[in-house]
C-alpha cells in the first residue's frame, strides 16, 4: 500500500509566471523513509507544502496528491484540516515559527490534541508527558509551560516530534527539520527520528540537503533540481550508483559538508 502518492505535481508562481515544481511524481510507501534532496531553490518546500496544500498567496498547484489512495486534493478546506495533523503532520526547520510566541508550548500541543481528538486537559497532558519522555524531554510537565524563546531550536524540534508521536499520524513530513542545528542538536533530532519510525512504523518523507542526515535515516531518495525530480530510487541506488551528473556533484560536495555530523553519529567527535 502506497501510504504518499504524489502524481504529475505542478507549482507556480501565478504573479511571475515562473514555475516552481514541474510535474513532480514519487511515492512513500508503508513504514518507509523517502528523503527529498536538492539544493537551496530546487522547490523541496514548495512540494512539502504542496502536499500539506499549505501554500498560499499567487501559488497555485495542479496534479494529484493521494493519501491512503484518497485524492486530498478533491477535499474542502475543512475537511483537509482534519487531515492535518492527524493524518499527514508536518515538522519545519525553524521550531520557533512554529509555535505562538506569546503563549507556552503546552498550550498549543493541548489545543493541537483537543481539536483532533476532543481530549480535555489532563488526558492531553498524560499522553503528551509519555511522548515527551520517550523524546527525551526531560520534566514536561514543567517544559510545557515555558514559552518558545525559553526553549533551544533542538529542544523545539523534539518537542514537535513528541507532538508527532502523540498524534499518531499516518505520513509525516520533516521540511529541513536539523537545518537550524547545532551537530550535537542534529545528532539528537535524527536519533528521535529513527526512533520515531521504529516505534510507530510511520511514513516519513524527509526533506534535506544534509545527504550524511539522509545516508542514516533515509530507505529512497528523490533528488530535486530547478523543480524537476532529476533521479530517484533506493538509497543504496541512488548514493551507490547514481549515474546523474547532478546526484554525483551533490554527493561530492555535500558528503564532504556533511563528515563533521557522520564523524559525531560514529561516536568519532
Ligand atoms: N512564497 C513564494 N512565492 C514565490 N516563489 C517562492 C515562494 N517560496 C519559494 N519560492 C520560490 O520557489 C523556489 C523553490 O523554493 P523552495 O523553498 O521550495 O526550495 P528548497 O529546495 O526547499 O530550498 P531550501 O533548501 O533553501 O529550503 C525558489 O526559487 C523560491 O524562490
Amino acid at each position: 500500500m502506497n501510504t504518499l502518492e504524489v502524481k504529475g505535481l505542478s507549482v507556480w508562481d501565478e504573479a511571475t509566471g515562473s514555475a516552481i515544481v514541474r510535474d513532480s511524481s514519487f511515492v512513500l510507501r508503508q513504514g518507509r523513509c523517502l528523503a527529498i534532496v536538492g539544493e537551496s531553490g530546487s522547490g523541496k518546500s514548495m512540494t512539502c507544502k504542496a502536499i500539506m496544500r499549505l501554500n498560499r498567496g499567487t501559488i497555485r498547484q495542479s496534479g494529484r496528491v493521494l493519501l491512503n489512495g484518497e485524492d486530498i486534493g478533491e477535499l474542502s478546506e475543512a475537511e483537509m484540516r482534519k487531515r492535518r495533523g492527524k493524518n499527514v503532520c508536518m515538522i519545519v526547520q525553524n521550531g520557533m515559527a512554529a509555535f505562538d510566541p506569546s503563549r507556552p508550548v503546552g498550550v498549543h500541543l493541548r489545543e493541537t490534541l483537543r481539536t483532533h481528538f476532543g481530549w480535555g486537559r489532563s488526558e492531553a497532558e498524560g499522553v503528551l508527558r509519555v511522548a515527551m519522555e520517550s523524546v527525551m524531554l526531560r520534566e514536561p510537565l514543567e517544559l510545557m509551560n515555558k514559552y518558545p524563546h525559553q526553549l533551544s531550536g533542538g529542544m523545539l524540534q523534539r518537542v514537535m516530534i513528541a507532538l508527532a508521536l502523540a498524534l499518531r499520524p499516518d505520513v509525516i513530513i520533516a521540511d529541513e527539520p536539523t537545518t537550524a542545528l547545532d551537530a550535537i542538536s542534529q545528532y539528537e533530532v535524527v536519533e528521535q527520528f529513527v526512533r520515531l519510525r521504529e516505534e510507530m512504523g510511520c511514513s516519513l518523507l524527509f526533506v534535506s540537503h544534509d545527504l550524511g542526515v539522509v545516508k542514516k535515516i533515509a530507505d529512497d531518495v528523490v533528488v530535486m533540481k530547478d523543480g524537476m525530480i532529476v533521479e530517484s530510487g533506493s538509497l543504496e541506488a541512488v548514493f551507490g550508483g547514481s549515474r546523474h551528473s547532478y546526484t554525483q556533484y551533490l554527493l561530492s560536495s555535500r558528503l564532504t559538508l556533511s563528515r563533521h555530523f557522520q564523524s559525531i553519529m560514529e561516536g568519532g567527535a
